[in-house]
């Protein structure tokens, strides 16, 4: 028998938050539980519109800009809402930079998308501003806030948060042997 299947989606302007996405897919197809079960994830953009329904668990994340996440992934959460909310969760958001991660403050649609597709946690993960990559707009507003550039990102942190939903996804997996993982989509 084959096991869970995990989407990751995401949406990224300059590929920190893709490359967060595809290490979260490796670390929960690499870590115990998953191994264990046979779990198999991919990471996939939230522009290319993946369908919730053919997965068993869902993870969602955007990088921040303005305090806001990214439209591909607000949409999907918006237009997906029923479909994700049968099945269980994750959202992550990448952003705030520097050590200390500043800003502090999470995104500002965060609630409202968290209202809408009830996840089981929202994780904050440190991002990455590299000047190189940037629009000639966006380098304008880093050099005006003095913005610490570099990358930040804490694989450790992203392999341990695999291993936990990995964990979560096996006990409902075994649960759904009595009763379905996912709750039957109505017409
Ligand atoms: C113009 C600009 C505005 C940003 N605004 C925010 C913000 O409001 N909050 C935040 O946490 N991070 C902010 N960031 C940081 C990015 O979210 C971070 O660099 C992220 O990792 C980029 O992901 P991406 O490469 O997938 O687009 C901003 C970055 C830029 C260049």
């Amino acid at each position: 028998m084959s096991g869970p299947r995990v989407l990751v989606t995401y949406a990224s302007r300059h590929g920190a938050t893709r490359e967060l996405a595809e290490a979260l897919a490796r670390d929960l197809v690499a870590s115990d539980a998953g191994r264990e079960v046979g779990l198999y994830a991919a990471a996939v953009a939230a522009e290319s519109r993946p369908d919730p329904s053919s997965w068993d668990a869902v993870v969602l994340g955007s990088a921040v800009y303005a305090g806001r996440w990214l439209p591909a992934a607000r949409d999907l959460a918006t237009q997906r809402a029923g479909a994700l909310r049968r099945r269980p969760v994750w959202l992550f958001s990448s952003g705030p930079i520097g050590d200390p991660p500043y800003p502090t403050d999470e995104a500002q649609d965060a609630p409202a998308i968290a209202a809408l597709v009830a996840p089981r946690g929202h994780r904050v993960f440190p991002g990455r501003l590299d000047k190189a990559l940037l629009g000639f707009a966006e380098r304008a507003v880093v050099t005006a806030m003095r913005a610490p550039l570099g990358d930040f990102r804490d694989w450790d942190a992203v392999r341990a948060w695999a291993g936990e939903i990995a964990g979560a996804v096996a006990v409902s997996s075994a649960a759904a042997a009595a009763e379905p993982l996912v709750t039957p989509d109505v017409s």
